[in-house]
Order: C-alpha cells, then structure tokens, then sequence
C-alpha cells in the first residue's frame, strides 16, 4: 500500500476545481499550477516566487514531500526551479511556493493556471548521531570524487 492521506487547504478558490491529482495510476508526481492573476513574463536568467493558492499538512515527520520541475518546460523551456529542488516539511503549513527560474535564452510567459512543477511525497527517516572516533571498515573508505574511475 502505498498511498496516505494529506490534510489540503485552498487558499484561493480558483484552485477547488483544479486540485491536484494524479495523472495516471502510477504517477509520482502531482502537477502544480500557476495560481496568477494575470501572465508572468520571466526574462532569461531571472527567478520568480510563484503562489500554487494551496497548502498542505502532511503531519508526519516520516514524509516530505518534494518540489520538481516538469520534464517539458525544464528541457524544452529552460524553466526549472531557483532553488534546484524544492523541500516541504512535514509540519509546514503556509502556501505551496514555487520558485521559478529562466535559466533558458529565450524569455518564457507563465499564464495563470498553468502548471509549473510537480509535487512529489516521499518517506524520510530522521537520524539521531551517534559520536564515534573511528568507524568500521568499508569498502569505499574515503574516496569519493571520482575515485572508481570513469568507464
Ligand atoms: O520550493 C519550496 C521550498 C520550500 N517551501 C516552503 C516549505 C518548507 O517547509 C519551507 C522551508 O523550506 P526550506 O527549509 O527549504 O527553506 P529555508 O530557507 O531553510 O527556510 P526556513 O528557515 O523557513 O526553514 O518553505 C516552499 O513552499 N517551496
Ligand atoms: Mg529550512
């Protein structure tokens, strides 16, 4: 079993009737919309914070849930997210934001509605550190950086 129930609020009533679901059966991801007014024209290069007019709760420290950008706009649009990927924690409760980010050449308009990225939840587990002076023995030990090679 692999589905759970999130607490969701709207925060703009436009979004009631576009909520976000999955696409098909097995979709990960759930599709975020542009909760504008009017169009958003992004230059190349520049970043805006756009408001998806909903909030969730998930509650439960052992999920998050993650903010990716689309596979279309990011590879065919230049439009991926300024923070890389985007983090919700489990007990945040303000409005799902989505940062925006032209990296492409081209300017990109963003059109109320329109969806912008994809949300994803995913299990987390917390780590409590146990202080150590040595640690046992592994087979990678220290390197990393390429240390195995290329091919
Ligand atoms: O793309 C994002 C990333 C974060 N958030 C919200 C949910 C998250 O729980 C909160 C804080 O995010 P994060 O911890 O990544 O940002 P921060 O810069 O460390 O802010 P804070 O000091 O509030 O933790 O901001 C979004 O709405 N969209
Ligand atoms: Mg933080």
């Amino acid at each position: 079993m692999n589905k759970t129930t999130i607490a969701l609020k709207v925060l703009d009533a436009r979004m009631a009737e576009q909520l976000p679901a999955y696409a098909t059966e097995g979709s990960a991801g759930l599709d975020l919309r542009a909760c504008l007014d009017s169009a958003v024209s992004l230059a190349p290069g520049q970043t805006v914070l756009i408001p998806t007019g909903l909030a969730i709760h998930i509650g439960d420290a052992s999920l998050a849930a993650i903010i990716l950008p689309r596979s279309g706009l990011g590879h065919k649009h230049g439009i991926v997210l300024g923070n890389l990927v985007g983090l919700i924690d489990s007990d945040y409760q303000g409005q799902l934001m989505v940062s925006c980010w032209n990296r492409g050449q081209q300017p990109f308009t963003i059109e109320p509605m329109e969806r912008i990225a994809q949300l994803v939840i995913v299990p987390v587990v917390q780590a409590r550190f146990e202080l150590v002076e040595d640690f046992a023995n592994s087979a990678r030990g220290t390197g990393g950086f390429g240390s195995t090679g290329r091919t």
